[in-house]
This record gives C-alpha cells, sequence and structure tokens, in this order.
C-alpha cells in the first residue's frame, strides 16, 4: 500500500501524475467517426466513451467491474449544532448500507455496482474544525492512505462517496479555505437546515477561516485543518485510481470538496475524475465550475452516499455499449454522407 511519511510525501506523490492515453482516445474518436450516426450526435455519449478509454488505457472502454466506495467518518464540528441529525445516525447509516436499506444500496445495484463502506477510525469524530485543526498530520496522512488501499487496481469505473454527519459543514470550510469567500458563500441547508442555522453554520465556518488563516495556500494543509477523514480517504482514493489508471465518478458538493485540494495542487489532477451529479446543496454549482467540470447529471438530489455517481454508471454504460457495440458505415451498408 503506498505510505506517505510525512505531508511533504504525499505532495509530490500529487505532482507525478500520470496523463492517461492520448493513443487510445485518439482510437475511441477515430472510431466514433466510422460509426452509423451522424458525428457527434450521440454527444456526450461519445466524450464519455473517450474519456474512459484515456484513463483506462484501452482503446474499447469497459465496465465489467464498477465499484462504489463509500467512506463514513464523524465530525467534532457537529457540536457547533450545525446539522439537523445528530452523530449517532452515522453509525446507524453505515448498519443500514450493510443490511441493504440505504438510498446507496439501491442504487449500486442498479448500477450493477459492487458497494463497499469503509468506517473512518471506528467513526471516532475528528475535532472541531473551529477550535483547533480538524486532524493531526499523523491522522490526516493514515485517512488517505486508507483510502488509497481500498481502490482495487482491476476496477473499471471508481465511484465515491460519503456519510458523515456535520460534513456538509466540513466540505462547504475546505471550499472556503482553497478558493476564498466566507463561509455564506459556500453553506447550504445540508440536510435540512433553515435560515437560522444556515446562518449559524456560514458563522462557524468564519470562525474556523480565521484559526486556520496562516494554511491558506496549502491545499493538503487546508485539507488537514478543515478537512475530515472520510475527505481524506476520498482524495487518497482519487489520487490512487490516477495511479492505477481507474476512472473515477464523484458524487455531490462534499466528495467534490474532498477531491478539490488535489485540483488547487494541480488543475489537471481530476482530469481522470468527473464530477456524476450537479447537488443541490448551494455549493456545489460554484466548486463545479471552479473546477471546470459540468456534472454528467443534475437530479435534483441532495443525499450524498455516492447516490449521484452510481446513477450516472448506467449513462456510461450506454456510452460503452454503443462505442462496442454499434456497426461502422462498411460493416452495415449504410451510405456515409456525400
Ligand atoms: C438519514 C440520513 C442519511 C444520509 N445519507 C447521506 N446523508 C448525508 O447527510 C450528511 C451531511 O449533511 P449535514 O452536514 O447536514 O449533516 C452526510 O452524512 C451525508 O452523506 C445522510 C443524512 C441523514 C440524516
Ligand atoms: O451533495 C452532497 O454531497 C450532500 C448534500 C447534502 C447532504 N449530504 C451530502
Amino acid at each position: 500500500m503506498t505510505r506517505f511519511s510525512d505531508l511533504d510525501a504525499l505532495r509530490a506523490a500529487c505532482g507525478t501524475l500520470p496523463a492517461g492515453s492520448a493513443a487510445a482516445e485518439a482510437a475511441v474518436q477515430a472510431r466514433q467517426a466510422v460509426l452509423t450516426k451522424p458525428p457527434g450526435s450521440l454527444g456526450q455519449l461519445e466524450l464519455l466513451a473517450a474519456w474512459l478509454a484515456r484513463w483506462q488505457d484501452r482503446p474499447v472502454p469497459r465496465l465489467d467491474r464498477v465499484s462504489v466506495l463509500v467512506f463514513a467518518g464523524n465530525h467534532g464540528v457537529a457540536a457547533q449544532n450545525v446539522s439537523p441529525y445528530p452523530p449517532a445516525v452515522t453509525a446507524q447509516m453505515v448498519a443500514n448500507f450493510a443490511v441493504g436499506g440505504a438510498a446507496i444500496s439501491q442504487l449500486a445495484r442498479v448500477a450493477g455496482a459492487e458497494l463497499r463502506v469503509v468506517e473512518m477510525n471506528g467513526l471516532e469524530p475528528t475535532r472541531d474544525l473551529s477550535r483547533e485543526p480538524a486532524m493531526d498530520a499523523d491522522g490526516f496522512l493514515r485517512a488517505v492512505e486508507t483510502g488509497a488501499g481500498s481502490v482495487a487496481p482491476d476496477t473499471d469505473l471508481l465511484c465515491l462517496g460519503e456519510m458523515g454527519i456535520g460534513n456538509t459543514t466540513v466540505a462547504s470550510a475546505l471550499c472556503a479555505g482553497l478558493f476564498g469567500g466566507p463561509g455564506a458563500a459556500w453553506a447550504g441547508r445540508g440536510t435540512g437546515l433553515d435560515d437560522e442555522g444556515v446562518a449559524r453554520k456560514a458563522a462557524v465556518i468564519d470562525r474556523a477561516l480565521r484559526l486556520h488563516e496562516t494554511a491558506r495556500g496549502d491545499p493538503l494543509e487546508i485539507a488537514r485543518r478543515l478537512g475530515g477523514l472520510e475527505l481524506a480517504a476520498i482524495l487518497g482514493a482519487t489520487l490512487e485510481a490516477r495511479r492505477l489508471g481507474v476512472p473515477v465518478l464523484l458524487d455531490g458538493f462534499v466528495c467534490t470538496a474532498a477531491a478539490a485540494p488535489l485540483f488547487a495542487l494541480d488543475p489537471a489532477a481530476l482530469d481522470h475524475a468527473r464530477i456524476a451529479h450537479r447537488s443541490a446543496e448551494a455549493g456545489h454549482r460554484a466548486l463545479a465550475e471552479r473546477l471546470g467540470q459540468e456534472p454528467i447529471l443534475d437530479l435534483g438530489l441532495r443525499l450524498g452516499e455516492g447516490s449521484g455517481a452510481a446513477l450516472a454508471v448506467p449513462i456510461l454504460r450506454a456510452s460503452c455499449a454503443c462505442h462496442a457495440g454499434m456497426a461502422s458505415f462498411a460493416e452495415a451498408g449504410v451510405s456515409d454522407r456525400a
């Protein structure tokens, strides 16, 4: 398993990323051009096949082994009354995942994906980021390693998700720390805060931003101080997937925020990771724009768990099926344009 002795070692790993296979991408584009359809008429399906091919390094992309990895963690900042739900729900939902009763249990099945849930640090909470750094360097790095170590090398597509009461506050703080703006610019309703609750959440984030001001400009320090264990694991899994040639689907706001420090270090670092679904959570639109991405889907979900990522899998399956299974003009005896 990849080990990181210190933050500099992790930073170095983030600085040496494979570029993907331009040849595999070009092969897909060449084949798209001869399939029985007007050029470009399959829109995003054509682009997604090329994207999968590049990062899988396969001229014909495949989705035989799709995995949903959900990282679960708790957060000290939940003590600040920033979520309508108590932290005990995190463990209760992990139990619900195990017996197939959660939304992601159903959506992973529909996607034809294996679902795995990883509990971070026995669901012990991090420290309250509005009072001190959420994690020490060791705790942060072990969480990144746990994420990296959870990615099976033979995965064709990795869907990432999270569970952790209070983590929309963490994700908002992380975005503000990375990209600027006050708490109010990034804080949303999460699981259902009212206006007063959102204002309280924004104030907690502002306090955290003042406290961790000196870390501004250092994305991994921001992730350590203003992040959380399941978010660090998502960062580690996203990084490792790049190394292993596994394309990634990021779920909603929390998941995208978790991977965002990689983008802040290198704007090409998330080229193998697509935002699967635009969450209805307030900050997600701005975050996706900041990362230069248009989410594949926008169905108004605001759940997390990897739900949006799993929902995009059938679209990718359609993309692969058309690419691999359609006939060319020559094979089908269809006249191409004059
Ligand atoms: C029953 C239940 C199931 C969930 N599944 C995902 N989340 C989502 O809500 C939480 C974040 O929202 P906040 O920051 O407002 O606490 C995370 O656990 C996230 O995955 C859930 C939340 C609840 C209550
Ligand atoms: O978009 C998300 O990730 C999200 C939104 C609300 C609650 N939990 C997660």
